[in-house]
């Protein structure tokens, strides 16, 4: 059969175009489990009341329209620094962290892109996981960088290839870009463990790598921002150099205001500095500056105290449904006597589960079952309700038996 993938429109395309497919099915029990967004257990999206509460509070304090400085709001990025590296972080302390607010997840990466394609001083090359979030590739393309690729995946045991993860690193020409899912990966759930994410900084740090993580659900994945962002901090108690990308649009439901980060942890303040003006050179003739509106709310949420406790419970409660419905899913599929074993399924972690069924048996879904997922088998779970739970698991066994 010719390769069905090679004349798909790209992946990070059919992720969008899952939810076209989907608004086109007449049928009523319709699932849409394609783009990685939260629904609440009815299936609608679901605006967090911090961020409700938080919105009040910006817009009740009339605050003007005016431009923002070209790296964004400070009292946010501020904040998100301290959110993703920990206000104890050495990083913090020693004022070396050069940060600016993004466009969301999408714009941290790409002027993480742009910014290596200048400056790295190795080569202008990125090795990301296979797989990856589909519009990684895309994204360091346009950047300028070559894209190489390291195993990730495992798929007879539908779990994570670490020896393959660490032979690719370690086989990567000494000081490589290594791009690095802080946690909940994109599409597979699949994270390292913490023993492995110290095997894995060991290794970056023997090959003299430059570590970008992409930490796109901190809070989202475990419902925990500090035990999200173990794998950011280890790096930096390590004392690697690195880059972040932060987005808000998944664990602050901040999907269309667009709220992001971009920060690098320099070696001194010094090179701070520096690296501040060098990225606001980079950002002007790009955007000039971000929008303001959704890094305020972030903002309050981020400072506010007791707005910050009710978001941190609420993030948890996000992650929580999510836990429960990949256990509803296992047990249902486990009631109707499948066969196969689905242990993956309550094992992965954060929005996505790696089914581990073939692009064949994503189309049946989808035709016979009106059940929109990508070709990859990756279900967004949080398209996953206590109603459609059944439909879902009698579906994905009639497609695997
Ligand atoms: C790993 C990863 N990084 C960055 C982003 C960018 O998000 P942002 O620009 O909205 O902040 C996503 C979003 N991936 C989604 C959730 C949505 C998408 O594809 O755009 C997904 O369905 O995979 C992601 O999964």
């Amino acid at each position: 059969e010719p390769n069905r993938q090679a004349n798909h429109p790209t992946f990070s395309q059919a992720i969008l175009g899952i939810t076209e497919a989907y608004k086109k099915d007449s049928l009523p029990e319709k699932i849409n489990l394609g783009v990685g967004a939260y629904r609440d257990d009815k299936g609608k999206p679901y605006v967090l009341p911090s961020v409700r509460s938080a919105e009040k509070k910006v817009v009740d304090s009339n605050l003007d329209k005016e431009y923002a400085g070209i790296t964004g709001v400070p009292s946010f990025t501020k904040a998100a620094a301290v959110l993703a590296y920990s206000s104890g972080s050495t990083a913090i302390k020693e004022d070396r962290v050069a940060i600016t607010q993004s466009i969301s997840g999408t714009g941290a990466l790409r002027i993480g892109g742009e910014f290596l394609a200048r400056h790295f001083p190795g080569d202008k090359k990125i090795f990301i996981p296979t797989p990856s979030w589909a519009n990684h590739n895309a994204v360091f393309k346009d950047s300028g960088l070559q894209v190489e690729k390291y195993r990730y995946y495992n798929k007879d045991t539908i779990g994570l290839d670490f020896d393959g993860m660490v032979a690719d690193i370690k086989a990567a020409p000494e000081g490589s870009v290594i791009l690095l899912h802080a946690c909940a990966h994109n599409p597979t759930g699949i994270d390292p463990t913490e023993a492995q994410w110290k095997q894995i900084s060991d290794v970056v740090k023997e090959k003299k790598h430059y570590p970008f993580f992409d930490m796109a659900y901190q809070g989202f994945a475990s419902g925990d921002t500090d035990r999200d962002a173990f794998p950011v901090r280890h790096f930096v108690r390590e004392g690697h150099s690195l880059c972040l990308a932060q987005s808000f649009a998944k664990n602050m439901g901040l999907y269309g205001e667009r709220v992001g980060a971009f920060s690098i942890v320099c070696d001194s303040a010094e090179e701070k500095k520096r690296v501040d003006s060098q990225v606001k050179i980079l950002v002007r003739p790009l955007y000039s500056n971000p929008p303001v509106h959704g890094a305020r709310i972030a903002s309050e949420i981020l400072n506010d105290p007791n707005l910050n406790k009710q978001w941190l419970g609420e993030v948890k409660g996000m992650a929580e449904r999510i836990i429960s419905m990949r256990a509803l899913l296992k047990e249902n599929l486990e009631k109707l006597g499948s066969k196969h074993d689905w242990s993956h399924i309550t094992s992965q972690i954060g929005m996505f589960a790696y089914t581990g069924l073939t692009p064949t048996q994503m189309d049946q879904l989808a035709q016979e079952n009106s059940v929109y997922a990508t070709k990859d088998g990756r279900i967004s779970v949080a398209g996953i309700t206590s109603g459609n739970v059944k439909r879902l698991a009698e579906s994905i066994h009639k497609v695997t038996s």
